[in-house]
């Protein structure tokens, strides 16, 4: 009969002679890998055999990478082999149907030729680059974990569906969570992808100064839900099929807008040099609490007090991405929301270098920028930016409400793609919203202030972020409605305070019940 394997905590040891030199296997790990490519035979098989007793001893399984001959020698579970290692049908004929054949795959194509080999499980990666894993070719991301995870979920081989997973490369505790969470995003019309059975850790566990307690952090961050997930919208919402009545969804505005002013949320602003005042004269006018710092090492403080963090990656080439990184990870581990605005960011290769660095630190509850941006983050690869601005849109209404919805359930949170029509989706419920007025692209930072605003209206409402943002936009952009028809308002430059008192205005309007504004609200559901 086959080996039951619990793959949750999967080990792969290094190839240092460190392995059991006064090193510990937690009772945390489930699995372990003994991955040596420098030893002769003999030390192999010694070795192998000391570590298959410490795992019989803690209820772990030893898989041996590449080796099916050590494996045979001391008894263990099976075998882990690569894409250059031996094939599984002849691993198989070796070892027997009991045991375990791990294959590593880092393509739809390779999941399938093992699965159809009969491979027990697939270690799927490389996710990040590691200094032990310098091959960037195999470097897949966590879109490429989840395009496989789905691949394999619906398709029609029942070894495809019944085989195992584990995702390895640069997994450590820090994203760990970002990880299993990201790469089950259930796609409309689809069927489920596979969900990970496994995690495989190789430095955050040897490499720790006490691999036991790295362990056992490790074990329990997979199995709790991610703090940043506790608010998530459910996988499949009820509106799934019939998208909710628009009336229904204005009527919950008003709501929201009361609970910003009466919890004042700091409204945490890592963002650029251009926009430091207006954006907290925005948030001040919405009713939140701005602080303005680029410090990483205050962010854990101001998560703990509710705050809503908002990183504007404008100027970043100023203050480095590095405290913006610690920062995200505050706020990602107290599970408060994070709004990212990668302005300019397929401008310039510091600043898509800069974007990547930022998605692969954690998670982002809400990403908003204008078209350029937006494909940029989505991987678009015909994305050209000049500067910050975005310019008109070629694409159509559909084309854009596609993106939004994709880039939103690949990264299962909220999009904003902002423009002179704004689309918002959670990948199942997608808007178009147009509001707003010409006078918001005249001006520096509209982008900006906005995304203040919606950290704020995320931080007080994270029950329901996309309704959170649209409170925050139809706030945002019908004040700038009334502000420009205003008999003082000659241009941008007048339409700016302007606009600052009708944003403080229309909240008063509807703290004092008087939301009659939101009448001009222009938000349509769109099919994608
Ligand atoms: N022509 C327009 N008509 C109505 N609203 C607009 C128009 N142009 C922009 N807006 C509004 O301005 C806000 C910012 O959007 P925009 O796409 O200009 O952001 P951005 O390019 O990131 O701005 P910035 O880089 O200056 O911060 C949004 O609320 C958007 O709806
Ligand atoms: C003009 C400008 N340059 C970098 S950030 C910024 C503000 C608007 O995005």
């Amino acid at each position: 009969m086959k080996l039951h394997v619990d793959y949750r905590l999967y080990l792969v040891t290094d190839s240092t002679d460190a392995i059991l030199h006064g090193r510990d296997l937690s009772s945390g790990v489930t699995v372990v890998q003994y991955r040596d490519k420098t030893s002769d035979t003999a030390t192999l098989i010694a070795t192998a055999k000391r570590l298959h007793l410490i795992c019989e001893e803690q209820g772990a399984r030893l898989l041996i990478n590449d080796r099916v001959d050590v494996a045979l020698a001391v008894g263990c579970a099976g075998v882990h082999i690569g894409q250059d290692d031996m094939d599984v049908q002849t691993a198989r004929q070796l070892l027997g149907n009991d045991k375990i054949i791990g294959v590593t795959v880092s393509s739809t194509q390779q999941a399938l030729v093992a699965a159809r080999a009969g491979a027990d499980y697939l270690g799927i990666g490389t996710i990040y680059a590691t200094p032990t894993k310098k091959d960037t070719k195999s470097i897949i991301g966590v879109p490429g974990l989840r395009t496989i995870l789905q691949f394999l979920g619906n398709h029609q081989l029942k070894e495809c569906q019944n085989i195992s997973t584990v995702c390895i490369g640069g997994i450590n505790a820090s994203n760990v969570q970002t990880v299993i969470y990201q790469s089950y995003a259930p796609l409309m019309g689809q069927n489920p992808p596979k969900k990970l059975d496994g995690v495989a850790i190789v430095s955050a566990i040897m490499g720790a100064d006490d691999p036991r307690r790295a362990a056992d952090r490790l074990f329990n961050l997979t199995n709790d839900p991610p703090p940043f997930a506790s608010f998530a919208a459910p996988l499949i919402p009820p509106e799934w099929a019939k998208p909710i009545h628009i009336k229904q969804l204005l009527e919950s505005v008003p709501m929201i807008i009361k609970k910003v002013s009466k919890l004042n949320p700091l409204c945490h602003n890592m963002t650029n040099l251009v926009v430091q005042n207006i954006a907290a004269n925005v948030a001040l006018s919405i009713g939140a609490s701005p602080i303005m710092s680029t410090s990483g090492d205050e962010a854990a403080e101001l998560a703990r007090t509710g705050a809503g963090l908002v990183i504007n990656m404008g100027t970043s080439t100023a203050v480095g991405i590095q405290p913006y990184v610690t920062a995200l990870r505050a706020y990602n581990h107290e599970g408060r929301p994070v709004v990212l605005d990668p302005v300019g960011a397929g401008a310039t290769t510091p600043r898509r270098t800069a974007l990547k660095t930022l998605m692969a630190a954690g998670y982002f509850d809400l990403i908003k920028g204008n078209e350029n941006e937006i494909l940029t983050v989505l991987g678009a690869g015909d994305t050209k930016q000049r500067g910050v601005d975005s310019g008109p849109s070629n694409k159509t209404v559909h084309e854009r409400s596609k993106i939004v919805a994709e880039l939103a359930s690949r990264e299962r949170n909220v999009v904003l793609m902002t423009g002179k029509i704004d689309f918002l989706s959670d990948g199942t419920r997608t808007y178009t919203i147009r509001n707003g007025h010409p006078y918001l692209g005249m001006i520096t930072g509209s982008g900006c202030t906005l995304g203040t605003t919606i950290a704020a209206f995320v931080a007080a409402h994270p029950e329901d972020k996309l309704l959170a943002a649209l409170a925050g936009i139809l706030l945002f952009e019908i004040a700038a409605q009334r502000a420009a028809v205003r008999i003082d308002v000659k241009g941008p430059g007048t339409f700016v305070p302007a606009w600052l008192d009708e944003l403080y205005l229309c909240r008063k309007e509807v703290l004092d019940g008087q939301a009659e504004w939101l009448g001009a609200a222009d938000v349509l559901p769109c099919i994608t």
